[in-house]
């Protein structure tokens, strides 16, 4: 059952656009102050929300906004395919930092700690939980567990490859889970954050196509080059 504050902060975001704010690692914009200034624009051009990785870079967003963050750490563990999250000590750094939503890894995946404890964690410090999930087996099960959001963040990354387009489906098949679902991973276009919202989407996060120009400009570079060649004969 969710606490008054709780039910308000999902109130808030219900339809709306929440940006994820994490530069290419160790690109040119990978630094807290920018992350704070990158946030910002966001929420000039209408995000209810952000998404914000890492303590330094959540710290810096936290200072200059009051609206809801959520928050993860990624990690890349020896034994473990998780990344986001995976730790509980992770879900205390990230609340102390100002994340109203903490955000892990709910896939079935071998992890070192479980998604029940991350769970009790974030509910330890009365915040919102949200599941980074890939299938709708995770989404359940996540739901089943009680967590607050059901994101479909991680469809398309627990494979060798990454899939193409957002996974509309997942939605589809998850619409009825009872839980905040928010549609994640891939939103490139308007057009395809309007569809998440049809498929029943009660938010949704683009990061990608906001906040990460090397990839904007490499999906630009890549169509040009597409139709130089185009017909096999150069133009
Ligand atoms: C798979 C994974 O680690 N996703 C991360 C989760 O926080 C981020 O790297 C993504 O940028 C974010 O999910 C937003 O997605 P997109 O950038 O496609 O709009």
């Amino acid at each position: 059952m969710l606490n008054g504050w709780d039910f308000l902060v999902l109130e808030h975001l219900r339809h709306q656009l929440i940006v994820s704010c994490q530069p290419v690692q160790n690109g040119p914009l990978d630094h807290p102050e920018v992350v704070a200034a990158l946030s910002l624009a966001a929420l000039a051009g209408g995000a209810r929300a952000l998404r914000i990785e890492g303590l330094d870079n959540l710290a810096a967003v936290r200072a200059v906004t009051d609206v809801p963050i959520i928050g993860l750490i990624k990690h890349d563990l020896d034994d473990f395919p998780v990344r986001i999250t995976p730790f509980e000590e992770d879900v205390d750094a990230l609340v102390a930092a100002g994340a109203d939503i903490v955000a892990f890894d709910a896939t079935d995946r071998p992890r070192p700690v479980p998604v029940s404890a991350l769970l009790a964690r974030v509910r330890r410090h009365g915040k919102l939980a949200m599941a980074d999930c890939s299938n709708p087996a995770d989404g359940l099960a996540a739901a089943a567990l009680g967590c607050d959001i059901v994101g479909t963040t991680l469809s398309g990354y627990t494979g060798n490859s990454v899939a193409e387009g957002p996974d509309l489906d997942l939605l589809r098949e998850l619409r009825n889970c009872g839980r905040f679902l928010i549609a994640e991973g891939r939103y490139h276009s308007p057009a395809q954050a309007a569809q998440a919202i049809a498929a029943g989407a009660q938010a949704v996060v683009v990061g990608s196509a906001i906040t990460r120009p090397e990839h904007i400009t490499r999906w630009f570079a890549d169509q040009i080059a597409d139709a130089r060649f185009s017909g096999g004969k150069a133009l």
